[in-house]
């Protein structure tokens, strides 16, 4: 029996078509049991919740989805929102259920080469610990997982190795062997990421498992022993390799599955959280809000998934992809608690069953997804909606743990510390409002079609899906050699790993994939997520902003900061400077070019001859005074948006030779915008929707640079 028909025998028999019909990231949640603490209503620093009464009530529609609301049952004052996971389990609902429900369905491709990832999330105490790691008397996922991989290892020769790591601050640790180096993120000759310097053991048997993984949960980096016990929030991973050897071609396979447990979500607003560093808080969100903005844009079948811009999601870019199965568990406190209900409504955005739906309610609408990522940018206020009944039941510190089992908890908890930060996040009520804004989604086929070989001319969306699905297989098997460096063998991933599950039929139980979803190839998506429009990570905290700059460009804040367009404005202000003594003078735009408006007429004063012009803008009280510099500050808003909309009416009207002048468009991407002014005659509305063209900001703001060039 070769390494793949064992993998694939009665040990994980009835989960092939389940596996089949995962796409992207499967979103579930899980309710935590009360603790005795709460049942008694005594706060045992556990939790100060003294509260015990059903706060979070659970509606599930059979292998669709669950959705989830919060409130006081007894009182009646249950919230209005309520938010919508692929599934939920109950407070009374074991580990073994997830398991079997949810991560033994991934163990059967392991051992055909692919990899596989179980996250669990949550707010702090929520279960997290609880449900990878678990406790002697109640194992957690990973330890049962390791079980039957083992078993399975055993039947098929293969063999069984681990690595744990801790992710602290966007720098990764070896727990295994610790040592003061940290972790490199590299990513090999067939851009698969590689983690230098994390050891891998290997595991023969569920006692020499059992050793190690105490080992590494109770094991902390260099630097935190050196710092006299001070507790962190930080990120906890385990990685179980197994190799197999497919008899049938001696080839190495080589199947990865990612166990993490992340750091408790936490809103730094709250005085109650105040327990950790501002910084260290910062870095924690900010990997959380990205992790999350990974899931979404897998979910959502976007085409830029912003892996690049944390440590951690860099680390899991191998384990949550689209050839990969990953499921992403939601951990929640029982009892009211803002961070639960924040942390289930940023995961509710995410999760699969949202993301179709606003597939299939997005197809004819213009406006991008982006949008409604950004929406969730504290930036721009995305939080403002607090709900301060809520607040009144804000969870105190969790000083004490009543874990056992495998050491100390694989999360440290935390020690309190004052915390001066705070942090914006989408309010519940604000994200229900959100949500009816994403049904104005953009058609994602456009722009994919654009970086897709076989689509280069106009073509009916059906066969874009078809060109775009057979690529994706094409282009997986061409590039599929792996160079295993840490494993010390070159295999190949299997056949399996480049026919992507997520283009199978679905099951019913998982909500269909609408008619208008394609699916890329992997390699386009990381060369887009390395070249492609910086605008992932929109879920930010206020006092991350300026760590956070990087990765929250939006093309809106793009346009009204772009160094070219900037100098660009500052020189046609200098020019202004002439206006005392000369004919306003603007260029003529080319023949062919309808829209040629005047750059920034209507917001110039007819001209007074022999009168200078600051003078006669000094006489008119309705002008700032100043220096024409000054005066024209003071009007860029308006004139940038003039001159944005130059840029748009020139691409929406200028010839294919005209386009093909610009910097960055090629003829590809010519007749890509003539295709689109086919489909549409003015597509380019807002310079947002320039990314639709998978120009960089840089590459934008040179095009449009060069577009105000020729005024
Ligand atoms: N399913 C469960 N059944 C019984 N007890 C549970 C369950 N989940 C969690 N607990 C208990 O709840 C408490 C908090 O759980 P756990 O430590 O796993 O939370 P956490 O989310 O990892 O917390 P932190 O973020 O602070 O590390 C622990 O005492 C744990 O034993």
């Amino acid at each position: 029996m070769d390494s793949s028909s064992a993998a694939g025998s009665a040990e994980f028999s009835g989960s092939q078509s389940w596996l089949q019909s995962r796409r992207g990231v499967r979103v579930v949640g899980k309710i935590r049991p009360f603790l005795s603490s709460e049942i008694v209503g005594v706060s045992d620093g556990e939790s100060s919740c003294s509260s015990c009464r059903a706060q979070i009530s659970l509606t599930r529609c059979d292998g669709d989805y669950a959705s989830i609301a919060f409130g006081d049952q007894t009182t009646g004052s249950n919230r209005k929102d309520s938010y919508k996971l692929d599934w939920c389990y109950e407070q009374d609902e074991g580990v073994s259920e997830i398991f079997s429900r949810e991560v033994k369905p991934l163990l059967q491709g392991i051992f055909h080469g692919r990899n596989a990832c179980v996250i669990a999330y949550g707010a702090r105490g929520s279960g997290k610990t609880h449900t990878i790691q678990g406790s002697e008397e109640n194992p957690g996922l990973a330890p049962m997982a390791i079980s039957e991989i083992l078993m399975s290892a055993t039947d098929v020769g293969g063999s069984v190795a681990i690595s744990c790591y801790e992710v602290y601050q966007d720098h990764i640790y070896d727990l295994l062997e610790p040592k003061e180096q940290e972790v490199l993120v590299l990513e090999d000759a067939g851009r698969r990421i590689q983690l230098k310097g994390l050891s891998q053991v290997p595991v023969n048997s569920s006692v020499d498992f059992k050793k190690l993984f105490t080992n590494a949960c109770n094991q902390r980096r260099p630097q935190q022993k050196a710092a006299n016990e001070i507790l962190i929030r930080s990120h906890r991973g385990m990685i179980v390799y197994v190799s197999v050897v497919d008899k049938k071609t001696s080839r190495s396979l080589v199947g990865k599955m990612n166990f993490v447990d992340l750091a408790g979500y936490e809103d730094t607003k709250q005085k109650s959280n105040a327990k950790s560093h501002p910084a260290e808080s910062a870095k924690v969100n900010k990997s959380l809000y990205t992790l999350l903005n990974v899931i979404y844009a897998l979910n959502a079948n976007e085409t830029y998934i912003p892996y690049r811009e944390s440590k951690l999601t860099r680390l899991l870019q191998d384990f949550i992809c689209r050839a990969s199965g990953a499921v992403f568990i939601t951990c929640l406190n029982p009892t009211l608690c803002q961070d639960t209900i924040h942390a289930v409504s940023l995961a509710s955005r995410s999760c699969q069953v949202v993301s179709w739906h606003r597939h299939d309610t997005a197809k004819s609408s213009s406006k991008s997804v982006s949008k409604f990522i950004r929406t969730f940018s504290p930036s721009n206020g995305g939080s403002r909606a607090h709900d301060t009944s809520v607040k009144k039941h804000q969870l105190s510190q969790f000083a004490s743990t009543e874990k056992k089992g495998y050491g100390t908890p694989f999360l440290t908890k935390i020690r309190p510390q004052p915390l001066s930060n705070s942090m914006k996040k989408p309010g519940p009520t604000q994200f229900s409002s959100i949500e009816k804004k994403t049904n104005n989604t953009t058609s994602l086929t456009k722009g994919r079609k654009l970086f897709n070989a076989t689509s280069s001319s106009t073509k009916s969306s059906k066969d874009d899906i078809l060109s775009n699905a057979a690529t994706y297989v094409d282009t997986s098997n061409e590039d599929n050699a792996l160079i295993d460096s840490t494993c010390g063998v070159t295999s190949t991933q299997s056949e399996e790993t480049c026919v992507s599950p997520i283009a199978t039929d679905a099951e019913p139980k998982i909500p269909e994939a609408p008619n208008d979803v394609s699916f890329p190839n992997e390699h386009n998506d990381l060369q887009e997520s390395e070249t492609g429009p910086d605008i992932g990570a929109n879920l930010t905290a206020d006092s991350e902003e300026s760590t956070m700059k990087e990765s929250q460009n939006s093309f809106v804040n793009m346009a009204e900061s772009s160094p070219p367009l900037s100098e660009r404005l500052r020189e046609i202000s200098n020019s202004l400077k002439l206006l005392s003594t000369q004919q306003i003078s603007i260029g003529t735009p080319k023949v062919d070019v309808p829209y040629s408006k005047q750059v920034g007429v209507d917001h110039i004063e007819p001209k007074t001859p022999g009168v200078p012009f600051n003078l006669r803008l000094d006489s008119n009280s309705n002008f700032e005074t100043g220096t024409p510099q000054d005066i024209f500050r003071t009007r860029s808003t308006g004139l940038k948006k003039s001159l944005a909309q130059e840029c748009l009416s020139f691409l929406n009207s200028a010839n294919k030779e005209e386009l093909k002048k610009l910097k960055g468009i090629g003829e590809k991407r010519a007749t890509y915008i003539l295709e689109l002014r086919e489909e549409t005659p003015d597509p380019f509305k807002e310079i947002e929707d320039l990314k639709e063209l998978g120009l960089s900001s840089k590459q934008i703001n040179g095009m449009m640079s060069g577009i105000l060039g020729d005024f």
